[in-house]
């Protein structure tokens, strides 16, 4: 058991907390939102990310919540930064709040006899750590303050999954920090904990690699992770958009490439593109990080590029459908860059919302999440309804942004009683399955109508 102290309770900073208070740590959670802190005091989630509150339930005698930075440093003999790094203007990361977190720490530090490990889980540019070292020295703290590069890879939606049973731990640092961190893992690496039965440890994990690196390549590989998936996302985006072209299928194509273990099947699925908190402004970041060291990274302009664009094919398909948009009721459904979470930072969503009211159409937006929290983002004029029907009620065409699986309850029968024209737009190619026949079916990368047809496997 060791103390540890993680600054910041959003979706990484409370996922870790809790999970490391349930593998056994004494746990000090640290925010500068009073409110999110009384919240969870008085037991309330501030994200919505499944699994999560049973974790905390399994954990609660180990695990603290506090405003006060007194109380995180003086015991910690690790403390995890898990703030924040929004992209500022031009692209690069926004430090403020890292740096701020890490000034107060370490002005709580002095005097501080024993040994702490500060570790850093925000996604930074390469070289943050550095200067976070140098602040260390400037205090003349080096002898019993170091700092590690912890790079986080959770997913929003199964945040909880992916912390207990995580593909690898990644930390950059000297030595001793790599040790007390091992220490700190060890229970999770070793996988020497009874699996919650809301998270059940998948079949064949026993271990989890624990891969130690120097600071700036833990650093730079966060970067480089996020990088890639989003470069397989437009990739396929990009084959879909020549299969709407010449008359093929994005899935049957995906299906083929993805099983040479080489390509690998998983973020092959064509749509609108990426959005969240992080794919945009991860990418966008180390684009300008190459740049600002004298590099050209064009690959990822690209990346970037196309999946700036994506998003608008679903409008160009209701064009093609049904000519002008002027005075045409349209429902969207799903605002949240993903299922699974509440989360509507860089969704599609809002700028499909947005292009629909300046070509005049009359927008009614749903999500089963997130409708609330968006409201203040919705353009002047768009309904957001509370039911799927009402959305859909008179609609002349369902624009599908979030593949919630409730819209592939709703059955093609219903959607033709409630629509105007049953056009059902699939920005996701989610439900071709349940609509494909039944409906005026689009997909993205899937011609036409959308086939029964999955490849098949002979013999
Ligand atoms: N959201 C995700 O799925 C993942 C995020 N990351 C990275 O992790 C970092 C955190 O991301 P999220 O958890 O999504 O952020 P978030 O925005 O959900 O939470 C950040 C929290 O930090 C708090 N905070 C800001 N300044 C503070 C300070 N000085 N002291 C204490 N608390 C402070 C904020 O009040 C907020 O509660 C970012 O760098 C992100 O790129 C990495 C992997 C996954
Ligand atoms: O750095 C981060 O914050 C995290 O970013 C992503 O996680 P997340 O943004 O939660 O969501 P993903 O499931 O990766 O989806 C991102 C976006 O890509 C889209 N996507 C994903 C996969 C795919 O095949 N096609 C596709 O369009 C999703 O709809 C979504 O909008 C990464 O998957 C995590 O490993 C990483 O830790």
């Amino acid at each position: 058991m060791m103390n540890v102290s993680v600054i910041g309770t959003g979706y990484v900073g409370l996922t870790t907390g809790i999970s490391l208070a349930f593998l056994g740590h004494r746990v000090t959670c640290v925010d500068i939102d009073e409110r999110k802190i009384d919240g969870l005091k008085a037991g309330l989630m501030p994200i919505y990310e499944p699994g999560l509150e049973d974790l905390l339930n399994s954990s609660e005698e180990r695990i603290r919540f506090t405003t006060s930075y007194e109380a995180a440093v003086s015991e910690a003999e690790v403390l995890i930064f898990a703030v924040g790094t929004p992209a500022n203007e031009d692209g690069s990361p926004n430090l403020t709040y890292l740096f701020g977190a890490a000034d107060d720490v370490i002005s709580h530090l002095i005097g501080k006899e024993t040994p702490t490990v500060l570790v850093n889980k925000s996604t930074v540019p390469v070289g943050t750590a550095d200067t976070i070292a140098d602040k260390i020295k400037a205090f003349g703290l080096e002898d019993r303050v170091s700092i590690a590069s912890n790079p986080e890879f959770l997913r929003q939606g199964r945040a909880v999954a992916d912390t207990l049973y995580p593909e690898r731990v990644v930390v950059g640092g000297g030595d001793a920090a790599v040790q007390t961190l091992r220490r700190m893992y060890e229970v999770l690496v070793e996988q020497r904990f009874e699996a919650p039965s809301f998270a059940p440890r998948p079949e064949g994990v026993e271990a989890v690699p624990f891969m130690s690196v120097d600071l700036r390549s833990a650093e730079l590989a966060k970067y480089a992770a996020n990088a890639f998936l989003a470069m397989k996302i437009s990739f396929i985006n990009e084959i879909a958009n020549v299969c709407d072209a010449v008359g093929a299928d994005v899935r049957r194509v995906a299906d083929i490439i993805g099983t040479d273990a080489r390509i690998g099947k998983s973020f092959l699925h064509a749509g609108i593109g990426y959005g969240g908190s992080c794919f945009p402004k991860d990418t966008r970041a180390l684009h300008h990080i190459a740049d600002t060291n004298g590099y050209d990274f064009k690959l990822l302009a690209a990346v970037i590029e196309v999946n700036g664009a994506q998003k608008f094919k679903l409008i160009e398909k209701a064009r093609e459908s049904l000519g002008s948009l002027q005075g045409k009721r349209i429902a969207v459904l799903g605002l949240t860059f993903k299922p699974g979470t509440d989360d509507i930072r860089e969704a599609p969503s809002l700028p499909i919302i947005e292009e629909l009211v300046r070509e005049g159409a009359e927008v009614r937006v749903h999500d089963p999440i997130a409708l609330e929290k968006s409201r203040p983002q919705l353009p002047v004029g768009v309904q957001a309804c509370v039911s799927v029907q009402e959305a859909l009620l008179g609609a002349e065409a369902a624009l599908l942004v979030t593949e919630w699986p409730e819209y592939a309850g709703i059955g093609a029968e219903q959607l033709k009683a409630w629509m105007d024209r049953p056009l059902w737009i699939d920005g996701r190619n989610a439900f071709a399955d349940q609509y494909g026949q039944e409906l005026e079916y689009r997909g993205v990368g899937i011609r036409g109508g959308a086939s029964r047809q999955p490849a098949h496997v002979h013999p």
